[in-house]
């Protein structure tokens, strides 16, 4: 804060009041209400003007200074808020709250909402098919423990694991929309500087609170049953959480009822780079098109979509499970059921977040509307499922429950299309409830009470412009014109002046004015109370409908997964325990869609004796794209959906990486080549005999003997050492001698045809190396200038002929030697110091920082 709001003595009563409540919130944007305004002071003021491109003016001196101010008109305060909460940005809201005319000094004021970018559940501010994550953080050394909490649908979980890497990645996945880190950690920039990060003091993570704070929130004598007891640092990060959503929610926060520990070991592991490398839900370009999860995800509703999002995030490793997956889209598909289920599931739409808003007592009128709709849809899921044997479609049969009560609460209590808000009124239903009707009809019968008295007062006057009316600052009023109203009876006393008229009140309409004018504001009231008290009788079932919501969502998954198997083609995999990948005729799920001409399937044989493949082809040739489609079937697998193949066997796969692409990080001062080595070293790490690894041209981005030596190397230790299934796609033609120095290791490649001048991609994968490299073809086809590719098919043929001169004879001479590929052996020669040095080398126990070590070495050396 800057040094004119240091001190509150200097400054006006208004401002000292202000800087109160702003001490108390001093990671929020305060929203000071001033009559019909909302207005920010000081920093406030400066960053809202920035932000949302308003005014930023002065409201005249405090303290010597003046007041830098922005205001923000109160009935168009949604808007903005909005935007700043997606912004990442957190605003509490203080309204006058007591009365203006009785004050002494400025009006008592109140924060009475906090909005924060984690914790809101106003269906405007909210993202409707992405997960709102509050996440909070706390780390000892390399023990990470994260705990995140959607306060949109009660989902809470906590997970602790090992290592920056890992804990970076569960970051990613779940990409909150506000962080919560304790003032006292450093974390790396792409954490700390994320938007929506929001600095705790240390001892909000204090362990022992946070257990008191859990156990009272579920009412348990201890944290045994959720099994995260011993998971100190995660149980931090919770009760700090915990704690914030209290503090910034001001309410009970019922549907809060049990939190679920995730395990890493569980899924499938992607690191952050192959995670997004895949374009899971989010494109290499930021979108959401052409995505895995805009291809597979026909849902039906807001809350089966963000579901279908998850499992497509955290694809699991219990084949079980996945089998079941897999049973129950077949049975769906069996019986047809899905295409009279979307219906229906339509109908239900997003009852997940409209069941928290209840559980928050913040639901609006219209939420209890759709509530009572999708309730009333429950009983016809169940009737479509009960014909089901399988395990999974049995037990979601049984979470849905039907609420025959609740739906007959809300067809009666509540009118058919009510408005948005309640502060209105006209909610509540005629017939509910006798004591509102009253009230209602009080008010009601007065258009009928006022014109028989303006009949009434014509006839005892005689005079001719007499009229009733109703203005809402001064109430009832009897009107006559200038002309008439000398004649005014003397019980007339005048209100009101206007240009051709005076306004008059009798006794008798103010009495009318009293009543009428009470009855309105009591039968508002006792609205509010009603619709307070339905809230209420709705959370007496809570947990039950929360149940029937999540099962829905999950049916909703399943039904639009054997939606896209039907329309897409897609087979069943099977999946096993053993090692190896079998996949007939694969396709791309995403290319596939957006090609124009049709798709080339390709096969691809992976196991024990032919664990990795290396992949040649011309530029455009389709080995990315061969690639991603192995990973993505891979992936689709082990969320239990079928996958885009005539067959499939997969065996179960620990983790999946792609090397693929790079883009420099330069905010995060990483060139392409520093991004490149530091996602390929975390493959060599972590890969094991179960990953799926793919690697595309590796060492590009450097100078090409280095970059050879490295895609060598790494090639070498995936294959010898580390075993993993892998795809290697390279434009270093020498890698394609690989399967003639090591064992478990084969060629394919993308073929072309030269046409005339030209290229024609024939995108099909078939066995052995390359012939060819066609990227001249390629740039010509990419629009580069004649002249220019001319002069590089001069340079070419130049460079060609000097290799065949000085290398032919050499070559045939060449022994094959186990630690340098052929066109790197250029040290081999017998009377080079570098050969002296090679002796001393034992290549097969060389990890693959030594083999870099010494190939720079050898470098050096020549
Ligand atoms: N199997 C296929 N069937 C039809 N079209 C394909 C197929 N595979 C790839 N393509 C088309 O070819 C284009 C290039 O594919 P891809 O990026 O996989 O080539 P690449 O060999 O990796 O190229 P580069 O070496 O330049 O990275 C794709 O965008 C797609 O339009």
């Amino acid at each position: 804060m800057t040094k004119d709001t240091s001190s509150t003595k200097k400054h006006t009563p208004m401002m000292q009041q202000y800087l109160r409540i702003k001490q108390e919130h001093r990671h929020q944007l305060v929203f000071y209400r001033m009559g019909d305004f909302y207005e920010l002071f000081y920093d406030d003021a400066r960053k809202a003007a920035s932000l949302l491109d308003i005014t930023l003016t002065a409201r005249g001196q405090s303290g010597g200074e003046p007041i830098p101010m922005a205001g923000i008109p109160y009935h168009a305060a949604e808007g903005y808020l909005s935007r700043l909460v997606r912004m990442g940005e957190s605003v509490a809201i203080c309204e006058q709250v007591g009365d203006p005319a009785t004050s002494k000094g400025p009006v008592e004021r109140k924060v009475m909402r906090i909005l924060t970018p984690g914790t809101v559940s106003d269906e405007a501010l909210l993202e409707e098919r992405s997960d709102n994550w509050l996440m909070a953080i706390h780390s000892h050394e390399q023990q990470y423990g994260l705990s995140w909490l959607d306060i949109t649908s009660g989902r809470f979980r906590v997970m602790e694991v090992s290592g920056e890497e890992a804990f970076l990645s569960e970051i990613q996945r779940l990409g909150p929309r506000e962080l919560l880190l304790s003032e006292d950690r450093n974390y790396p920039d792409s954490v700390a500087k994320r938007s929506g990060v929001n600095r705790q003091p240390p001892w909000c993570f204090d362990l022992d609170s946070a257990k008191d704070l859990l156990t009272r929130q579920f009412a348990t004598k201890d944290l045994a049953g959720f099994g995260c007891e011993d998971m100190s640092v995660a149980l931090e990060a919770s009760g700090c959480l915990l704690q914030y959503v209290r503090d910034t929610q001001r309410t009970e926060l019922p549907h809060l009822r049990s939190l679920s520990v995730e395990l890493r070991e569980d899924t499938v592991i992607m690191d952050a780079a192959s995670r997004s490398n895949l374009e899971l839900d989010i494109n290499l370009n930021g979108g959401k098109d052409n995505t895995l999860l805009s291809v597979m995800d026909t849902t039906s509703t807001a809350m089966g979509s963000r579901l279908m999002s998850r499992w497509l995030n955290r694809p699991l490793r219990n084949r079980e499970r996945l089998e079941q997956r897999q049973n129950a889209i077949s049975e769906l598909l069996e019986q047809y059921t899905y295409e009279s289920l979307n219906p229906v599931l339509k109908g239900i739409g997003d009852i997940e977040r409209i069941l928290a808003r209840v559980a928050l007592r913040s639901a609006r009128p219209r939420d209890l509307a759709r509530l009572r709709d999708a309730l009333s849809c429950l009983p016809e899921v169940q009737s479509l499922l009960t014909t089901t044997a399988g395990q999974l479609l049995g037990e979601l049969s049984e979470r849905i429950s039907v609420f025959p009560e609740e739906v007959n609460l809300l067809q009666n209590a509540v009118i058919e299309n009510p408005p948005v808000v309640i502060r209105d009124g006209g909610v509540i239903a005629a017939g509910y409830d006798s004591e509102l009707d009253e009230l209602r009809s009080l008010s009601e019968n007065a258009g009928g009470y006022l014109l028989e008295l303006e009949q009434r007062e014509k006839e005892r006057t005689g005079l001719s412009t007499l009229k009733v009316g109703f203005n809402r600052v001064h109430g009832y009023y009897i009107e006559l014109s200038r002309r008439e109203s000398d004649e005014a009876p003397v019980d007339y006393i005048r209100r009101q002046t206007l240009k051709n008229t005076e306004r008059f009140i009798t006794p008798e309409l103010k009495e009318f004015e009293d009543k009428a004018l009470s009855s309105k504001s009591r039968a508002l009231s006792r609205e509010k109370a009603l619709y307070e008290e339905l809230l209420e009788k709705l959370n007496e079932n809570l947990g039950r409908l929360q149940d029937s919501a999540s099962a829905i969502a999950e049916l909703d998954v399943l039904t639009s997964l054997t939606e896209r198997s039907q329309t897409l083609n897609l087979c069943r995999p099977e999946l096993t325990d053993k090692t190896g990948i079998h996949i007939d005729e694969g396709r791309h799920p995403v290319v596939e869609q957006v090609l124009d001409e049709p798709f080339v399937a390709n096969s691809l044989e992976m196991n024990n004796d032919r664990r990795m493949l290396v992949i040649t082809g011309p530029n455009m040739g389709g080995k990315s794209t061969y690639m991603r489609q192995a990973a993505l079937i891979v992936l689709l697998a082990h969320i239990g959906s079928y996958v885009p193949a005539t067959s499939a066997r997969i065996g179960m796969v620990d983790r999946i990486f792609t090397r693929i692409g790079s883009s420099d990080d330069l905010a995060g001062g990483r060139s392409t080549f520093m991004v490149e080595m530091t996602e390929t070293a975390s493959i060599l790490h972590n890969a094991t005999q179960r990953s799926l690894v793919l690697m595309d041209e590796v060492g590009r981005g450097t100078s090409t003997f280095d970059g050879l030596s490295l895609a060598w190397a790494c090639a070498r230790h995936l294959a010898d050492k580390i075993k993993a299934f892998t795809l290697f796609a390279t434009h270093y033609f020498e890698l394609t001698q690989l399967p003639e120095e090591t064992t478990g290791v084969a060629n394919v490649h993308l073929n072309a045809t030269e046409h005339g001048d030209s290229i024609v991609f024939l995108h099909a994968v078939q066995e052995g190396p390359a012939s060819q490299s066609y990227g001249l073809q390629v740039a010509q086809l990419a629009g580069v200038p004649r002249d220019v590719i001319h002069l590089a098919k001069g340079r070419l043929e130049q460079l060609e002929a000097g290799e065949s001169n000085n290398s032919s004879e050499e070559r045939a001479k060449r022994k094959p030697v186990n630690f340098v590929s052929p066109q790197v052996d250029m040290f081999s020669r017998p009377s080079h110091p570098a050969a002296d040095r090679l002796e001393d080398v034992d290549p097969d126990n060389l990890t693959p920082r030594q083999a870099l070590e010494l190939l720079y070495e050898l470098k050096e050396m020549v």
